[in-house]
């Protein structure tokens, strides 16, 4: 790999991206972790530069024009010219049709869907002049279905359709696009949704793993993994593909 790439991570905070972030730098990227959570990335960056990386870490909501236009352009002056993108933030808003709020239904599409088009537009522009890229988007086993998320089934299923689009047209300029859709992670995410159901997170995540082929939940790193291979070099003629990390099908 060109020692010079510079990775973007947005909700790099905590989870699933700070995981994203950590293993990118181990393979040499510099990296932008970028989230809500100042105090997140900033204590992100930091481990990365003790450990002989280059990173920084800003605060930014991926939803809001402005910011992801000044945030994206301060990572490219401080970094040099980011070429991976890796579109991770995320947030649920759980409830049943019947008593889901245009409120949980506007939040969860803006954070998945708008956030992710006003990253993926402003990091083009370097990618496009680079003639290489590499964008990795975090969808979700939900696209598929799940009761009690039907907005968040929806970003998810939104964010497959975005990619294999980001693929076709950008596919001439040397970038490739591709989707990650985790099944079940275990992050504060995840926590959150066990305290919502009233159960502690140990026996929500037996309950899940029972239910999965190889009788254990993911990790972060396991979709770390997944990422560091999607954006090297030898990842080139994987594009437009959604890539499944959930322990196997649904049984
Ligand atoms: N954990 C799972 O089981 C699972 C499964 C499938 C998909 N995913 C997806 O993976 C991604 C990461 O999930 P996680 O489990 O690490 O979640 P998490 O809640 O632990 O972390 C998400 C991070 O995104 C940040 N974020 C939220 N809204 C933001 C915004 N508007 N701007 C910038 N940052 C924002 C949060 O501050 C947080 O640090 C999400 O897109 C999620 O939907 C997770």
């Amino acid at each position: 790999m060109t020692a010079s790439r510079v990775a973007i991570v947005t909700g790099a905070g905590r989870g699933i991206g700070a995981a994203v972030a950590r293993r990118l730098a181990s393979d040499g990227f510099a990296v932008g972790l970028l989230d809500l959570d100042e105090a997140g990335v900033k204590q992100g960056a930091e481990a990365i530069v003790a450990d002989g990386g280059r990173a920084v870490g800003v605060a930014l909501d991926v939803s809001d024009a402005g910011q992801v236009e000044a945030v994206v352009t301060r990572v490219a002056e401080e970094l040099g010219a980011p070429t991976v993108l890796i579109n991770n933030a995320g947030i649920t808003r759980d409830n049943l049709l019947f008593k889901m709020t245009e409120q949980d239904w506007d939040s969860v599409l803006n954070v998945h869907l708008r956030g992710s088009f006003l990253m993926t537009r402003e990091v083009q522009k370097y990618q496009t002049q680079e003639k290489w890229g590499r964008i990795v988007n975090l969808s979700s086993t939900s696209a598929l279905g799940n009761r009690g998320q039907v907005n968040y089934a929806a970003a998810k299923a939104g964010m497959q359709g975005f990619t294999k689009t980001l693929a076709i047209e950008l596919g001439k300029f040397g970038v490739t696009a591709n989707a990650i859709a985790p099944g079940f992670i275990a992050t504060d995410m995840t926590a959150a949704t066990a305290e919502r159901v009233g159960m502690s997170f140990e026996d929500f995540k037996a309950a899940a793993a029972s239910q999965i082929p190889v009788q254990r939940v993911g990790t972060p790193e396991d979709i770390a993994n997944v990422a560091s291979f999607l954006v090297s070099e030898g990842a080139g003629f994987v594009s437009g593909q959604v890539i499944y990390v959930a322990g196997g099908p649904k049984d």
